[in-house]
């Protein structure tokens, strides 16, 4: 029998996030979800931190610590620290000795040398055995979409730096697009936003939270404002500024209509026979970012197609890669032009 049966043998699916990265293991389901953050000390170059532990040191980290996020866009920025990161977060996810064969999501705009990259940090993470797959793709498996049905399936993943969009059909990909832009790009609005209008800055865990507190897609029926201490740009002073719902709801609109616009090219390439599908059984949100309050609604409205939020969006890349892998023999039939997936056995 080949590796494909041994016992021995860890099934892993990892999305490789922007601002998180999800580690799912076969027979345990998703064991670890972590941002996307190494901490180094400068003076000898050592690890000090990975995760949530570096994280908790962004804003308060001497200078003798440098914080990495290794991760831009969805692909490889930088190529130690990721292969470094996934080092480590896989030895604390998969204790016991065994062999590795990792699924990796990556955004369909991916070249060729960003791919290998993603390969070569599975390899040196301990992988025996890799494999890609497109982001997208392993969302819509993750989100239980029907992908494997002679009917069009569609999903939006919109994740910390990249969307990704995808029409599958008969366990391949119809068309995929994804663009550099996340739920990052709403933090840099709003924080673009209180500099210009309130001359203030913040740190990054306040903008996050007024994001997500006051953050919205449509606009908001309670205009509740948003309360923080800011630093004044031009005297360094603090000063509390509140920041109301409806300020967000017009700064997000820039982000939401470049994600809306690529959506609505998808949907125009899309064959006829497949788009009435997606009209008939609607469009499925995946991702951290979509859960910007009202995305799918907004969605809905703009594309007059039913717009649903996955349960755990967040989730759906990580699961959908497990799933891959478990399928891998079956998509690697179905999908039309293997080169969707790339492998390579040792
Ligand atoms: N309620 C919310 N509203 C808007 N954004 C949110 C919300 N909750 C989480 N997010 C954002 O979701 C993002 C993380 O989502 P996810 O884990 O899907 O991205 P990722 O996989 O790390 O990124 P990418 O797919 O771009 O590489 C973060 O930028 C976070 O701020």
């Amino acid at each position: 029998m080949g590796s494909m049966f041994s016992p021995l043998t860890k099934n892993i699916g990892i999305d490789l996030g922007t601002s998180t990265i999800q580690v799912y293991v076969e027979g345990r389901g998703i064991v670890m979800s972590e941002p996307s953050i190494l901490a180094t000390d400068e003076r000898n170059r050592k690890i000090v931190a990975v995760g949530h532990a570096a994280e908790t040191m962004l804003a308060k980290s001497p200078e003798t610590v440098k914080i990495h996020k290794p991760l831009q866009n969805g692909i490889i920025a930088d190529y130690n620290v990721t292969r470094t990161m996934l080092g480590y977060l896989l030895s604390k996810a998969v204790r016991s000795v065994q062999r590795l064969r990792i699924m990796v999501g990556v955004p369909a705009a991916a070249s060729n040398v960003e791919k290998r990259a993603v390969v070569e940090a599975i390899f040196q993470a301990g992988a025996k055995e890799a494999y890609l797959i497109e982001t997208a793709a392993a969302a819509a498996l993750g989100a239980g979409l029907p992908v494997y049905d002679p009917i069009g399936s569609m999903v939006i993943d919109v994740g910390g730096g990249t969307t990704n969009i995808a029409v599958l059909s008969l366990g391949g990909i119809v068309i995929s697009r994804s663009i550099h832009l996340g739920s990052q790009d709403f933090d840099q609005a709003i924080r673009d936003y209180i500099r210009q209008e309130y001359a203030v800055v913040t740190d990054d865990e306040t903008i996050e939270e007024m994001k997500i507190h006051n953050g919205s897609a449509v606009l908001p029926l309670e205009d509740r404002g948003y309360y923080f201490t800011g630093r004044g740009i031009d005297d360094g002073l603090q000063r509390e500024v509140g920041v109301k719902a409806s300020e967000i709801y017009r700064v997000m609109g820039k982000p939401l209509v470049k994600i809306l616009d690529l959506v609505q090219a998808v949907l125009r390439e899309t064959p006829p026979e497949l788009s009435a599908d997606i009209m008939e059984h609607g469009i499925v949100l995946t991702g951290g970012g979509a859960k910007l309050h009202g995305m799918d609604q907004l969605f809905s409205q703009e594309l007059g197609v039913p717009v649903a939020l996955s349960p755990e969006p967040e989730m759906a890349v990580a699961l959908g890669t497990g799933r891959a892998l478990q399928d891998r023999e079956k998509l690697g039939a179905l999908v039309e032009g293997v080169e969707r997936i790339y492998r390579r056995r040792f």
